[in-house]
């Protein structure tokens, strides 16, 4: 049969990409709620120690741990009750030995004080005195003077992207703006005579652009700031005004549809007329999404994906995503398949393609399954059944039901 495509592994695809790649690296200040999501620009160290003094970890009596070594139910420890410690505030005085003061969860113990007794081992004898029932070591029920962060501890790695306890650790530490870099806005052109806009009711032969939208939650759910350019006909000199505009207007450009070997799949001589390097392979070594176009045009990506609604999100995430992310491809070693689960079932795939296999993640007897979603890729019902996507290596001619797949969630 003749080879359509001179298809290239998907780190081939990368390696070709990024030889050429320069997306530009802008900084913006964000108060730190908006910054959620956003890529830190430098280094977060911290200037103090938190918490800035020794705290309760428990409701209590703060002591002196020697003072309770040995102490039961039957030989309790007595112990004078010498003052409360008021929340957000120093207590003045330090505590004596044989002496404990009330102390609530988050309190600061005072100078002397080294454990927390939890108020269930004590029993009040009167106003003045308690017995503890149980020892406490030195440090327990206790968050030390810096053990969360200490001062000068790198907290946050230039880089990192922003989750919601990332937020919290800048907070702690007093930091409420940082630099980040600002989203790399992604042009999105779906091409297509069939293809008509959502709000039209299609006739006969067509259908609604659903590609235009599966990579606008793409990218903004990568940090990225997508940009609808709309529904372009398969015309050469109409697609290449568009994608022209679209290169002119954003870091980055993904067209939907064209990319087959079709009469009208212009895909590929169009992205290749827009400037140098130009078109840099055309064809994956992977199902689904083989026909795919990939360029790099004055340092800018511009990608032509598979007009098939799953095609189109399964490259997405192989080859647009880590860019729109991290402005790069990752190191070999990171894990982009992070879950284990077994197949449900027997999946055959050639050898020499990788599979990405639609799955359902269930729990069964404590395991994690992955049950195969089947269908064709022009099928958008398709992605949304799946939790996730399955890898089938290109070693590999399938897996059997009961093995173990690397997975990542959708
Ligand atoms: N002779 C061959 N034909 C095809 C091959 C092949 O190797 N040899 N590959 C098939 C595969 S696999 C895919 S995937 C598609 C890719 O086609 P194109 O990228 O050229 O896309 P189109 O032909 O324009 O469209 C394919 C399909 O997807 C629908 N589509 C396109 N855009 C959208 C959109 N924005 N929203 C919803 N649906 C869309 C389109 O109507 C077609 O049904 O080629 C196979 N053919
Ligand atoms: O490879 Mo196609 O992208 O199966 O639908």
């Amino acid at each position: 049969m003749q080879e359509l495509f001179n298809a290239v592994t998907v780190s081939k695809a990368r390696a070709l990409m990024s030889r050429h790649l320069s997306l530009p690296v802008r900084a913006e200040k964000m108060r730190i709620p908006s910054a959620l999501g956003h890529c830190l620009l430098d280094d977060v160290t911290a200037a103090i120690d938190v918490p800035g003094f020794d705290r309760a970890t428990v409701d209590g009596f703060a002591v002196r741990a020697g003072d309770t070594f040995g102490a039961s139910e039957g030989m309790p420890a007595y112990l004078e009750v010498a003052g409360e410690v008021l929340m957000g505030q120093a207590p003045d005085v330090s505590l004596e030995p044989g002496r404990a003061w009330r102390i609530a969860t988050g309190g600061m113990l005072p100078t002397g004080a080294d454990a927390v007794v939890m108020v269930e081992h004590t029993e009040e004898l009167d106003e003045r005195t308690i017995v503890v029932t149980r020892p406490v070591a030195p440090g327990e029920n206790v968050i030390r003077k810096g053990e969360d962060i200490e001062a000068g501890q790198l907290v946050l790695s230039a880089g990192h992207r922003l989750r919601p306890q990332d937020l919290g650790i800048l907070a702690a530490v007093g930091i409420t703006e940082v630099e980040v870099r600002r989203p790399l806005k992604v042009g999105i052109v779906s091409t297509g005579d069939e293809i008509v806009s959502p709000e039209q009711t299609p006739g006969a032969g067509q259908v609604r652009d659903i590609n235009s939208y599966t990579l606008y939650g793409a990218v903004l759910s990568n940090g990225g700031e997508p940009i609808l350019y709309g529904i372009v006909p398969d015309r050469f000199d109409l697609l290449q005004k568009k994608l022209a505009q679209a290169w002119k207007e954003n870091d980055m450009v993904l067209l939907s549809g064209g990319s087959s070997v079709g009469v009208r799949d212009v895909a590929d001589r169009v992205i290749q007329s827009l400037g140098r390097p130009g078109v840099l392979f055309h064809g994956l070594s992977i199902k689904p999404g083989k026909p795919t176009v990939g360029a790099v045009i004055e340092g800018k990506p511009v990608f032509g994906l598979p007009g098939h609604p799953v095609s189109t999100l399964v490259v997405f995430e192989l080859l647009v995503a880590p860019l729109v992310r991290l402005g790069r491809y990752p190191e070999e070693d990171f894990l982009e398949f992070p879950l284990r689960a077994r197949i449900t079932r027997n999946i055959r795939s050639a050898a020499g393609r990788e599979d990405y296999i639609r799955v359902k993640l269930v729990l069964r007897q404590q395991e994690l399954w992955a049950e195969p979603v089947l269908g064709k890729s022009g099928l958008i019902s398709n992605l949304v059944k799946a939790d996730g996507l399955a890898r089938i290596s290109a070693e590999k001619e399938g897996v059997e039901a009961g093995e173990t797949v690397e997975v990542k969630l959708l």
